[in-house]
């Protein structure tokens, strides 16, 4: 069996074309113009990138973008504070702190001091809860895009087998709280979990977020499983030359797209997908914001 590969880069495309559009509509029919605020604590390079993206795809799409880089040794007070400014400028709908941020800053308290509301990563205490309790809630990105590439390969979810291969608050949980909101039969297995393989193997959905390089190998996938690989892993590539790199995702792309239905691939996958998310609900919060109907199929 040959995998049908899932084009998370074309995928990404059309989900900002959707947004561009509904901006548009915003715009010519409320007068509103959606705005996401992205705060860059320090120079890790990966995060630079990602953060400039981000800026680049928002304007793209029609919407304001407010960048604030802060130096590496910015105080956490002073992060709390600026904050607090964003949760009251009205032009702001949306707020982001790329993580990771230095060790002296506790992310924990720095996510929990966004508005609820504005939190489009949906990382905040509030919107974890109301996820896991099935209410309306900002959804975090990376999960939202692998759902949305999910509903769009498989219709309905109801009633398939799905494992979650990890267990991080930003990944693997609110996948597997969305994959359950959608009926799935949903098992979260970890590092710790007995016969990782065979627990593989039971999965119609496999999503690997474990951050291990390529570790979920042909053997463990069902064959005709959809497998949604979220993993973002820098390894040495010696036969590219000297101290060069490829990425690779958690799973072993050309063992498992031997055997499962479908396949993410790394690069061009879920990654796409995460930032076209974060657009996506910017203009859903907006939306909520101002008591206007949700963009339709750009939400969980
Ligand atoms: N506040 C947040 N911080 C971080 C998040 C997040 O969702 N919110 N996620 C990651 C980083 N990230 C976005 O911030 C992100 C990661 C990867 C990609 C992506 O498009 N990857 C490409 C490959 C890129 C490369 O060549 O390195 C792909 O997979 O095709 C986009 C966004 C951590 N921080």
């Amino acid at each position: 069996m040959t995998a049908t590969i899932i084009d998370g880069k074309a995928f990404a495309a059309d989900v900002r074309a959707r947004v561009t559009q509904k901006v548009a509509a915003l715009k010519e029919d409320h007068g509103l113009v959606p705005g996401l605020a992205v705060v860059l604590v320090g120079e890790d390079p990966a995060s630079q990138v990602y953060v400039r993206n981000k800026g680049k795809q928002t304007v793209e799409c029609g919407m304001n973008s407010f960048e604030h880089k802060l130096d590496v040794e910015t105080p956490e007070a002073d992060l709390l504070a600026l904050i607090d400014k964003l949760n009251a400028d009205e032009a702001v709908h949306g707020i982001l702190v790329q993580l990771p941020l230095p060790k002296h800053i506790d992310e924990a308290k720095v996510i929990n001091a966004i508005t609820p509301a504005k939190d489009v990563d949906g990382f905040h205490i509030s919107n974890v809860g109301l996820l896991a309790t099935g209410q309306k809630s900002m959804v975090p990105c990376t999960p939202l895009g692998c759902l949305m590439m999910l509903r769009d390969h498989h219709g309905s979810l109801s009633g398939l087998n799905a494992v979650v291969v990890g267990r991080s608050n930003i990944v693997g949980k609110p996948m597997a709280q969305l994959l359950l909101k959608d009926s799935c039969t949903v098992t979260i297995a970890h590092s710790r979990t007995k016969d990782l393989a065979e627990v593989c193997r039971g999965a119609d959905i496999l999503v690997a977020a474990v951050g291990r390089p390529e570790m979920i190998t042909g053997d463990m996938v069902k064959p005709g499983a959809t497998v949604i690989d979220v993993g973002i892993n820098r390894i040495p590539a010696p036969e590219k030359g000297e101290g060069k790199s490829r990425l690779v995702g958690d799973v072993d792309f050309a063992s498992a797209s031997a055997v499962a239905g479908a396949i993410t691939p790394v690069p061009g996958g879920v990654g796409p997908m995460t930032i076209a998310c974060l657009l996506a609900n910017t203009l859903t919060a907006c939306c909520r914001k101002h008591g206007l109907p949700e963009p339709e199929g750009l939400t969980a």
